[in-house]
C-alpha cells in the first residue's frame, strides 16, 4: 500500500497580499497619512518583539506589478494569532488604506523521507530552527503555491514512497546549488489552503529565482508532478522606507 509520508510541522504562516487605495491615501490630509505611517510603524515595532523573543518572524516586501503592492507573511505558533494579526492590520489607520489583495495560509513544513537517528527529530535544534524560522531579509522574495499533479501514469499520491523520497532527494541536490543565493521555506497547505504546497523563496538577486525555478522544471518532480499557481515577486521594503514608499 502507498503509504503517506510523515511531517514534522512548524509555525502556520499567512501571506498576506494588500493593494494600497492610492485615490484614498491622495485624498487623506498630511495629519491622516501621518496617523496611518505611524500606526504600522507602531505593528511593526509589536511583531518586532515578538521576533526578538523567538515567538514569531514576519517580512514586508512591495510587490512588483499589478497583482499587488504589498506582501506581508507573518509566522506564529497558532492560526488564532494569525488572525489576530490580520484584524489588527483592519483596524489600525493604516488599514483604511489597505485594500486585502490576496492571502495564503500554510505551516512550515519539513518531511520525513530520510530516516533520523533520533525518535523525534523535531526536537533536533538544527530541525526546531527550520521549522519555527526567523525570516530572511533578504532584498527579494518570490512566492507561489503548488500541487504535486495526480493526472493518470503521472500521480504522485500512486507513488511509493521510497520514490517519491528518492524524487525529493534529486531535487535537493538542484536545491543546494543556490546555497547563499536563494533561501527556501517549503510550507504545507493541505486542508489549509486551495493549493498543496506554498512555496517562498528569498534571494539577492531576482534573477536566481528564475535560474532555480528554470533548471527545477527539469527535474522529475517538477516535470511530471509540479503544478503551479500565481507567482508574487517583490521587493524587500525595511521599516526606514516605509515613509518614502508612500510619500506623495
Ligand atoms: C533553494 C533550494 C532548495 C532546497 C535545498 C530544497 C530541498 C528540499 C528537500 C530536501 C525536500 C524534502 C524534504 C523536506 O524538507 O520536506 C524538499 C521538499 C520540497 N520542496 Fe524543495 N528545496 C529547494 C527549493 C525548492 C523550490 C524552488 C521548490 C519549488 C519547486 C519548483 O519546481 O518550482 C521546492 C518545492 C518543494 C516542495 C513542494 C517540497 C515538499 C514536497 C513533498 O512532496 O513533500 N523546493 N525540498
Amino acid at each position: 500500500m502507498v503509504e503517506a509520508v510523515e511531517t514534522m510541522d512548524g509555525w502556520y504562516s499567512l501571506h498576506d497580499f494588500r493593494t494600497v487605495d492610492w485615490t484614498s491615501w491622495k485624498l487623506a490630509t498630511e495629519e491622516e497619512r501621518k496617523e496611518a505611517i505611524e500606526s504600522l510603524q507602531q505593528l511593526l515595532a509589536a511583531w518586532e518583539k515578538v521576533e526578538e523573543e523567538n515567538n514569531g518572524s514576519h517580512v514586508l516586501y512591495n510587490i512588483v506589478g499589478q497583482k499587488a503592492d504589498l506582501m506581508f507573511m507573518f509566522l506564529r505558533p497558532t492560526t488564532n494569532e494569525l488572525s489576530e494579526i490580520e484584524t489588527e492590520l483592519n483596524k489600525s489607520k493604516m488599514g483604511e488604506f489597505l485594500i486585502p489583495a490576496h492571502s495564503y495560509v500554510s505551516v512550515v513544513e519539513l518531511s520525513k523521507y530520510r530516516p533520523y537517528k533520533v525518535e523525534k527529530p523535531e526536537e533536533l535544534p538544527e530541525i526546531a530552527k527550520r521549522l519555527k524560522p526567523i525570516l530572511p531579509k533578504w532584498e527579494h522574495v518570490c512566492f507561489y503555491p503548488m500541487d504535486r499533479r495526480r493526472q493518470g501514469e503521472e500521480n504522485w499520491y500512486t507513488l511509493e514512497k521510497d520514490v517519491r523520497g528518492q524524487l525529493l532527494y534529486e531535487h535537493s541536490k538542484t536545491g543546494r546549488k543556490y546555497a547563499g543565493k536563494v533561501s527556501q521555506i517549503i510550507t504545507g497547505s493541505i486542508g489549509l489552503d486551495d493549493w498543496e504546497w506554498g512555496v517562498t523563496l528569498f534571494a539577492h538577486d531576482p534573477l536566481q529565482f528564475k535560474k532555480i525555478v528554470y533548471e527545477m522544471r527539469f527535474d522529475e518532480v517538477s516535470s511530471k508532478y509540479g503544478e503551479f499557481g500565481e507567482f508574487f515577486v517583490g521587493n524587500h521594503l525595511p521599516n526606514d522606507a516605509i515613509a518614502a514608499y508612500l510619500n506623495i
